[in-house]
Formats: structure tokens, C-alpha cells, sequence
């Protein structure tokens, strides 16, 4: 059984169609991408998942539970986890208040060992007593990353993670992505431009444009569907 599985996924805000038919399913400890031109449906449908956003049809299961029948507050302790595309993290607080806040607000409560766990994985260990509010953007995300992670969930949100990050940092936080996944065999579940990133790090990929699923497989089956290549090359986005 997949982890996550979204069924005919459709959203309308006020007569305008963002989501038109997007089914995918998410299995356990794998990477699934959700690409596609600005305006692709790419954030309502991640919105949807974490509930953010109603839709007007479709399903969305996680390990068996009908997740639109979830509160949001509920995600956490079911086992999902989110980032934003703008690191949202207590400028007052050190890394480690910062990341302690994501272990306390769940299941897993008071467990010291998973944040030292999560702090060491992401290399933070060493800035765990600095204040955030000074740290680069490459270390705000990875704060924000050991935060999510903290809750121990089994499918990680991640929303735009390469969103203003140099070349090298990109491939860094790619890095750090798979080797959470293989060391605490998480799911993740990312939308994002950074074309290198994506078909360097997913096990699926799915296509969105226009609010319709226009096609999913493989990087390499992505890489070579002249559906998809006529919409990227439409749309003048970065090289597939
Ligand atoms: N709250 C909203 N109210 C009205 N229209 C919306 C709202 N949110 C999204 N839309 C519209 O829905 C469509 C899909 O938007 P969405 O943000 O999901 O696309 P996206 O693929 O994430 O794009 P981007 O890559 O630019 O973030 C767009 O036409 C957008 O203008």
C-alpha cells in the first residue's frame, strides 16, 4: 500500500481551475517530485495534502486514513511533516530551542536523543547554541529541515527547498535530503523549479501544467515525453 495516495485532486479558487485530475501515490522512503510551469498547480496540490486548502473533488489517503477528514493540527501526529518556501523560524530562539519546538509539538514528545540525532544528520551540531537570526540562508533551511524532522514523520512536505540557494548549496541540501532518506527512511514529497535537483534526487516524478497531471514516471521518462518537453520549452523554463 502507498504512504500517500491522491485521487482526482480538483481546486477552483473563484472560477479559476488550478487543479483539473491530479492522481499520484507516494510509497514509503521514496522521493516523488511535483514539477511544472509557474501556475501549474504545483502549491495547491501540495496545500491540499497538508490542508491548507479544500478541494472541491478527489481523495487524499495517508497510511490508510482519509486525510481531508484530518484537522491540519492533525498532520504531525500522523506522521507528516512540512517545510515552507520561506524558512519560518523563531529569530529569538538558538538552533536547537528552534529544532526542540518541532520534537515537543508531537507524539515523540521530550526525546532528547532524536534532536541530537537530527542535529548530527544535518550537520548542525556545532551551531546548536547559535541564534538563528544570524545564520545564511543554506543553514536557516537546514534548521528548518531538523525542525520538520524532529517529529519523526514517515512523509516530509517540502515546499521550494532550492528557493534562493546558490548551485553548490542546492546540491548540498540534495544531499542532506537523500541521506535523510536513507537514514530514517522518510518519504519525501517535493515541489521545486531546480531541475537539476529533481531529476538528480526523485525516484517519480509528476508533471503538472495548466492545472491538468500532463504526465508522471521516471526522471528518465520525464526527461523523454515530448509532452513534457513542449511544455517546458513553452513555457521557457529551465532546461529538462
Ligand atoms: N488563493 C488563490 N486564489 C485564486 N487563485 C489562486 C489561488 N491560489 C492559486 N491560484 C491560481 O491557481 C493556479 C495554480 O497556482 P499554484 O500556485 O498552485 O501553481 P504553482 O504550480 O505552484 O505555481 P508556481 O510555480 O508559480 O508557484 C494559478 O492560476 C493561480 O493563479
Amino acid at each position: 500500500m502507498p504512504l500517500l495516495q491522491v485521487d482526482d485532486l480538483r481546486v477552483s479558487f473563484a472560477g479559476v481551475h488550478a487543479l483539473q485530475g491530479a492522481s499520484f501515490a507516494v510509497d514509503p522512503g521514496t522521493v516523488t517530485a511535483l514539477i511544472g510551469p509557474n501556475g501549474a498547480g504545483k502549491t495547491t496540490a501540495f496545500n491540499c495534502i497538508s490542508r491548507v486548502v479544500a478541494p472541491r473533488s478527489g481523495s487524499i489517503h495517508f497510511n490508510g486514513t482519509d486525510l481531508l477528514r484530518q484537522r491540519p493540527s492533525e498532520l504531525v501526529r500522523l506522521g507528516i511533516a512540512r517545510t515552507f518556501q520561506h524558512a519560518a523560524l523563531f529569530e529569538s530562539l538558538d538552533v536547537l530551542d528552534n529544532i526542540r519546538v518541532g520534537a515537543e509539538a508531537e507524539r515523540t514528545k521530550g526525546s532528547a536523543s532524536q534532536v541530537g540525532d537530527v542535529l548530527d544528520l544535518l550537520g548542525l551540531a556545532e551551531h546548536a547554541h547559535d541564534d538563528v537570526a544570524g545564520l545564511p540562508l543554506g543553514s536557516r533551511k537546514r534548521v528548518e529541515l531538523a525542525r520538520a524532522l524532529a517529529s519523526r514523520p514517515s512523509l516530509l512536505l517540502l515546499d521550494e527547498p532550492a528557493g534562493g540557494l546558490t548551485h553548490q548549496e542546492v546540491m548540498e541540501i540534495r544531499d542532506v535530503l537523500l541521506s535523510i532518506r536513507r537514514e530514517l527512511g522518510v518519504a519525501i514529497l517535493i515541489v521545486e523549479h531546480h531541475m537539476a535537483m529533481i531529476m538528480s534526487m526523485s525516484d517519480h516524478v509528476v508533471v503538472l501544467a495548466g492545472g491538468r497531471q500532463i504526465s508522471s514516471g521516471t526522471p528518465e521518462e520525464i526527461r523523454n515525453d515530448p509532452e513534457v518537453i513542449k511544455v517546458y520549452l513553452g513555457a521557457g523554463d529551465e532546461q529538462l
